[in-house]
Formats: structure tokens, C-alpha cells, sequence
């Protein structure tokens, strides 16, 4: 596939990729990184922003499931047009564990993992999988992780997704004692997943740590810091998808 053929043009070897962001400002931050807007295209609950590459960019809204439908949406939108995407990226800020995440840092995610979807009990939670339903976790190929991390130099882990804030250590210590492997986490990654597994499209999550997953503390929010490193980011990893090929995986 092409990269920056022509000045301005990023395309992958995944094809058309649909960038995802909870947030307008956070979608922004990924904009810049990206050649100019072309086109808005309205869809049933969201707008998406039609680069002159082959990425289009939505603010899908906050949460997993508004997350989720407004990703449905684009993506089903597109398929019937004829045009569906080759992947999906879950992109915005996010939490990070201090132990390997610090703030301004940049996680990718090896996993996707929804932490509080499933029933408490007596002796702890129990994820709906153990209930007998759906899944808790979805994965990114290998490859695509690996060629995102060492573009951008972001850390791999776990991304958790939550539908409620940490704001206590004790819910920190309890995340990090349930799944050992999460460096971050975010409300919108697993809704994303879910709806581009639905299509079988790929998905990558990657977040830039605006806070420390922990004690509430909006004095060490560091919101601007973490949009500049989304940007940063995505100005490598744009040009480093062309080196991975969604075909061989
Ligand atoms: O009020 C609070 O204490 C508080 C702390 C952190 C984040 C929020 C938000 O409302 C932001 C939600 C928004 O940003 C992403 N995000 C950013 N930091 C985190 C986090 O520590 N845990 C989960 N999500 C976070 C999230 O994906 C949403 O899109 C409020």
C-alpha cells in the first residue's frame, strides 16, 4: 500500500482505519496529527470527520456503551457503502497505574479487558464469563501492537475499561490484584472492541496517561500534557501502519 504517495496522504496497508475517541478534544488531538479534515459525514448519533487520508475520525462519546453503538454505527454505515474499514483504533486519554504507567506516558494495549462487567458476590467479583456470558477481553494481533509501541514508544499492557472512575487506592490495588497485567485505563476501549469484533475488524487501543489511576486528585490532572502526547503519537504510528500488513494476521 501507499504511504504519503502524494504530500498529505497516509494510507495503510490495513486500508480505510476509523480512529475513535470518546471526546471532541481528544479527536482534535488525534486531527493534528493527521491531514486536514475533508468532509463531516453525519451518522445516527455522531459525526465523523473524513480525513484527506484514508483515516476517518469520531467522537464516539463517553462510556462503553455509547462508545460502542456510536462505533457500530460508523462501521456498519461504511460497510454498506461498500467501503468498510481494516481496523480500528480506540484512541484518548486514560489513567494510568503509577507502578509502569506515569503521566504523559502512552499505553498500547495487548489487551482490551472490561473490569466491572459481572456480579458481585460473597467471595469477590465474578466477570460475566464466569456467569456463562459474552467475554471480557478482547486481543489486538501481535504484530499490530508491536509495530505501534515501537513507533510511538508506548508501553504494552492491559487497558482496562471501567464505567466508573478509580478514585480510591483501595480500588487501584484491587484492578491491579485482579489483572496484574493493566498499565491503564479508560471508559470507552471494550465498547469499541465489541462493536469491531461484531464486524471482524481489528482493533488497537492506545491511551495518553492525563492522570494517576488512584486516590481522586484533580489538582494532578495533566489533560493538555496527554492530548500533546496523543498527538505525538499518532504522528508516528499513522506512518508505522504501513509496515503492518492486517492480511498475514
Ligand atoms: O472526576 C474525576 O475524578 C475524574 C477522574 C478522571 C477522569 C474523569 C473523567 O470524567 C474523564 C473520563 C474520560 O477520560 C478518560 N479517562 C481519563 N482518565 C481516566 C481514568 O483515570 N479512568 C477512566 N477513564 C479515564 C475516559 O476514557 C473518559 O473518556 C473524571
Amino acid at each position: 500500500m501507499v504511504l504519503q504517495a502524494e504530500e498529505g496522504l497516509i494510507t495503510t496497508s490495513a486500508g480505510r482505519v476509523l480512529a475513535v475517541t470518546a471526546v471532541p478534544v481528544e479527536r482534535d488531538a488525534v486531527a493534528r496529527a493527521l491531514p486536514a479534515a475533508a468532509e463531516e459525514v453525519r451518522l445516527p448519533g455522531a459525526t465523523l470527520c473524513r480525513t484527506a487520508a484514508d483515516w476517518d475520525l469520531l467522537a464516539a462519546g463517553v462510556g462503553p456503551a455509547l462508545a460502542a453503538a456510536s462505533t457500530a454505527g460508523a462501521l456498519t454505515a461504511a460497510a454498506l457503502a461498500g467501503r468498510p474499514y481494516g481496523l480500528v483504533v480506540s484512541a484518548g486519554i486514560g489513567g494510568g497505574f503509577p507502578h509502569g504507567a506515569p503521566v504523559g506516558s502512552l499505553v498500547v494495549a495487548d489487551a482490551i479487558t472490561v473490569a466491572d462487567l459481572g456480579a458481585e458476590t460473597a467471595d469477590g467479583f465474578l466477570p460475566v464469563t464466569e456467569l456463562g456470558f459474552g467475554t471480557v477481553t478482547h486481543r489486538s494481533p501481535e504484530s499490530l501492537v508491536r509495530v505501534a509501541s515501537e513507533a510511538t514508544g508506548a508501553r504494552i499492557g492491559t487497558i482496562l475499561t471501567v464505567s466508573t472512575v478509580t478514585g480510591t487506592a483501595a480500588r487501584a490495588a484491587a484492578l491491579r490484584a485482579r489483572h496484574p497485567g493493566a498499565l491503564a485505563e479508560g471508559m470507552e476501549g471494550f465498547g469499541v472492541a465489541e462493536a469491531a469484533a461484531a464486524h471482524g475488524v481489528p482493533v488497537l487501543e492506545i491511551r495518553a496517561v492525563s492522570n494517576p489511576v488512584g486516590p481522586r486528585d484533580r489538582a494532578a490532572w495533566r489533560i493538555g500534557d496527554a492530548l500533546a502526547a496523543l498527538t505525538e503519537g499518532f504522528g508516528k504510528l499513522a506512518p508505522a501502519l504501513e509496515s503492518w500488513n492486517a492480511h498475514e494476521h
